[in-house]
């Protein structure tokens, strides 16, 4: 659906060099702190951003050979975009309806009113959680098989941002050939919904795993002076000085369970993987 091969993008002080592949049928998120190059790859992956060296294939097609008609299959909310304040929902109905071949006015309609925003009112007068709410809402207002979504959650409060990830889940089960990239700094929204993950850090992929692979055979391990000396560190992948010890960042879960009983072993989460990933120290 969208790959993405050693896209380059430099900017003064900033050099991104990413790669990355989402699938059709799959739901693919790309985590990373401020400023680590999430939206530029967003804004390049589209054509948004003049690139310095790569290729972009979206849709089965080079980037550059993506006509208008193709674009009506992309379904986008990047972070700095959105309609004129001063429209309405129904202003907006109408823009849509001449943008999109396959836009459904009845169903735009019916996902506004679940989401409590008005038709009448002008966008301008929206709070930040409603601005997110219709971006999202018309992303997937058209049938499109690819949705590009850049920190799509930012502004939501914990119930929106749950029915938000419902209402994705259920776009993909419409149609099994239908494809998310998302980024998000809200781990737990990307632990939940995405099928893989990769995870950016100062412009460079630093790791790409299923998601069921991240929280089934990763965790921390908290080790003493003593019992970190003693570890067979084959399956570390990071580790980091603390005051108890060391902290460490194991791909491999199930061998330190089974041959160190008296280590503690903490279960993964996103959260552990990206401060360990970004901070840690390789073995
Ligand atoms: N137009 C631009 N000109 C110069 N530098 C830019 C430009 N756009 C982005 N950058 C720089 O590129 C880097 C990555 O920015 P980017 O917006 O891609 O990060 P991000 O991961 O999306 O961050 P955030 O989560 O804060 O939105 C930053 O250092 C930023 O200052």
């Amino acid at each position: 659906m969208l790959i993405v091969n050693n896209l380059i993008k430099n900017y003064d002080g900033f050099s991104l060099n990413c790669s990355l592949n989402v699938l059709p049928g799959s739901i693919t998120g790309l985590i990373g702190k401020n400023g680590s190059g999430k939206s530029t790859t967003f804004k390049a992956a589209l054509g948004l951003i003049h690139i310095d060296g790569g290729s972009i294939e979206i849709l089965g097609k080079d980037l550059k050979q993506i006509t208008n008609k193709d674009k009506q299959k992309l379904g986008v909310a990047l972070s700095d975009s959105g309609f004129n304040t001063y429209l309405t929902i129904q202003d907006i109905t109408y823009i849509l309806k001449n943008m999109y071949d396959e836009y459904d006015n009845e169903k735009f309609l019916a996902q506004c009113g679940q989401f409590g925003l008005p038709q009448n009112k002008k966008i301008k007068e929206f709070s930040t959680g409603m601005k997110a709410k219709l971006k999202i809402i018309v992303a997937m207002s058209h049938n499109a098989s690819l949705l590009i979504l850049d920190e799509p959650t930012v502004g939501l409060d914990v119930m929106a941002r749950d029915e938000l990830l419902d209402l994705l889940r259920n776009y993909m089960a419409e149609d099994d050939s239908r494809s998310i990239l998302i980024s998000s700094h809200i781990s737990s929204d990307l632990e939940s919904l995405c099928d893989d993950i990769y995870m950016i850090h100062d412009g460079k992929i630093i790791l790409h795993e299923e998601t069921d692979i991240l929280l089934s055979d990763y965790a921390l391990l908290k080790l003493d002076q003593n019992q970190f000396e003693q570890l067979d560190k084959q399956y570390i992948v990071k580790y980091k000085k603390e005051t108890y010890g060391y902290s460490c960042l194991t791909n491999q879960k199930q061998f330190y369970l089974e041959n160190y009983p008296d280590i503690i072993i903490e279960k993964g989460n996103i959260d552990n993987l990206i401060t360990m990933i970004s901070r840690g120290v390789k073995i």
